[in-house]
């Protein structure tokens, strides 16, 4: 006997979406094989033409509204009609599978109430880490744990520009134009390299990590990658640190430290290695310390990946009729977390300081470091540089409160051309 098709209403036929519709025509076999029952892609909503004109729909709300559909993937990202497309298919009895962080982090009590109320089920493996199980892992894999630490490369198009100005010496501007042609880069990728898209997925971690709802905006996002210098990159490569973007979430005994920002780690690292579009992401769990996930974190397969695993996953439980009865998000939307202010962390940093040319600028510099107790691992004095009046004073500075150094750089202000460049050292 013919067994019944799962059908599927897909939103948004861009990068991710076309590698979703491929994954699904090749491994037809695999998947039939998992689920039991044949998935297929019944509509497909997008605002161009598309090369499936026969499954081409124009306005959403015909798949919404489309009975026979059961699934609907929600693959157009941003937050409108993002957020509704995801709600009203809920209302209407449909699940959901999305990667869009940004509509997830920002409505995550909206969409997980609706999926409550309505008995239905939102899988959103891709939105964070593209092809790594981490959704799944904190929240199954981890499921016992007393969750102490998460901290991430969760960014691919940042990794990836940061990668080629490091290994190529190639500009920010070029970097960037080759993630955005290669398809890692949101569609406004200022969400990318201002480490939004970092704090959207860290508040998904982190919201499944302490069961409340941690808002983007709780987030101290203190600095993306986009005015770092590739001087900066190669000089501290040469101090034996590369440059990351981490989200940081760390329980304290005083409430969760969460923050997004470019760091050096040190080349023995575990995320010294992660090149390119990879993402890594390390979870603390109390009784099963470090657990590390890595893979790609951007790209149209990879994602598309983990979208097809989530149609796979839900599908077995719409065949099982399971669907939505238990809450695949458990929280309380009444409990709150206490979420420290930003920059109080105590951690050593790089600081550059490029300043005027004159024979005393150096211990000037030393002594006020000094004076607010900032002490000096490594450093390298360069002046004369290009033949110019200036000089640049680059350094490590040993452990020490973030509020010395902002004292320190105040007071050599006066002396220096330019805004210090300040940046984190990972430990
Ligand atoms: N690319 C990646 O590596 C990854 C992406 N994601 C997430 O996946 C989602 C999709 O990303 P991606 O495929 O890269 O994005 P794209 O911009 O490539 O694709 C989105 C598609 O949706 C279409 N669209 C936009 N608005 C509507 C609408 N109202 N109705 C119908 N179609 C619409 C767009 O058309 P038009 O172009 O005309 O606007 C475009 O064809 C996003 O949430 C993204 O954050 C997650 C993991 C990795
Ligand atoms: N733009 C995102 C895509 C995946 O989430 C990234 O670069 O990580």
């Amino acid at each position: 006997m013919e067994k019944n098709y799962i059908n599927v209403g897909l939103i948004g036929y861009g990068t991710v979406g076309k590698g979703v519709v491929k994954i699904l025509e090749e491994n037809k076999k695999i998947v039939l094989r998992k689920v039991g029952n044949p998935i297929r892609i019944k509509s497909i909503c997008d605002l161009n033409p598309i090369d499936k004109p026969e499954l081409h729909v124009k306005n959403f709300k015909d798949i919404i509204k489309d009975p026979e559909i059961d699934l609907i993937v929600e693959l157009i990202g941003g937050y409108e009609p993002a957020r509704t497309i995801i709600t009203e298919s809920l209302k209407a009895g449909k699940n959901v599978v999305s990667a869009n962080k940004a509509a997830l982090a920002k409505y995550w009590d909206q969409i997980f109430t609706t999926a409550q109320i309505y008995q239905k089920s939102v899988y959103y493996e891709a939105s964070v880490g593209g092809v790594i199980p981490v959704v799944q892992g904190l929240s199954e894999g981890l499921a016992s744990e007393e969750i102490l630490e998460i901290k991430g490369i969760l960014n691919g198009t940042t990794n990836f520009i940061l990668s080629e100005m490091k290994k190529h010496c190639v500009s920010y501007e070029e970097a960037l134009k080759s993630a955005q042609k290669a398809g890692y880069a949101e569609a406004d990728p200022s969400f990318d390299v201002n480490g939004i898209d970092t704090a959207n997925k860290l508040a998904i971690l982190a919201s499944l990590a302490w069961g409340s709802w941690v808002k983007v905006k709780s987030i101290s996002v203190i600095k993306g990658i986009a005015d770092l210098d590739i001087e900066d990159i190669l000089i501290t490569q040469d101090f034996g640190y590369n440059v990351k973007l981490i989200g940081s979430a760390q329980k304290t005994k005083d409430g969760i430290d969460l923050s997004v920002q470019p760091c050096l780690v040190n080349h023995e690292h575990a995320f010294a290695t992660v090149e390119n579009e990879y993402n890594a992401i390390m979870i603390t769990g109390k009784d099963s310390g470090d657990v590390l996930f890595y893979g790609k974190g951007a790209g149209q397969l990879p994602a598309a990946s983990a979208v097809v695993s989530d149609i796979i996953n839900l599908s077995k439980s719409i065949v099982t009729n399971t669907a939505g009865i238990v809450p695949d998000v458990v929280y309380d939307s009444t409990k709150k977390i206490k979420i420290l202010p930003a920059g109080k962390s105590k951690a050593p940093y790089y600081l550059k300081f490029t300043v005027i040319d004159k024979p005393d600028v150096l211990s000037k510099i030393s002594g006020i470091l000094s004076k607010f107790k900032v002490s000096i691992a490594r450093s390298l004095a360069q002046f004369n540089i290009s033949k110019k009046n200036y000089g640049r004073i680059s350094i490590i500075t040993h452990e020490t409160y973030s509020e010395n150094i902002e004292k320190a750089i105040n007071a050599i202000k006066s002396i220096t051309k330019s805004k210090t460049v300040k940046i984190k050292i990972e430990i």
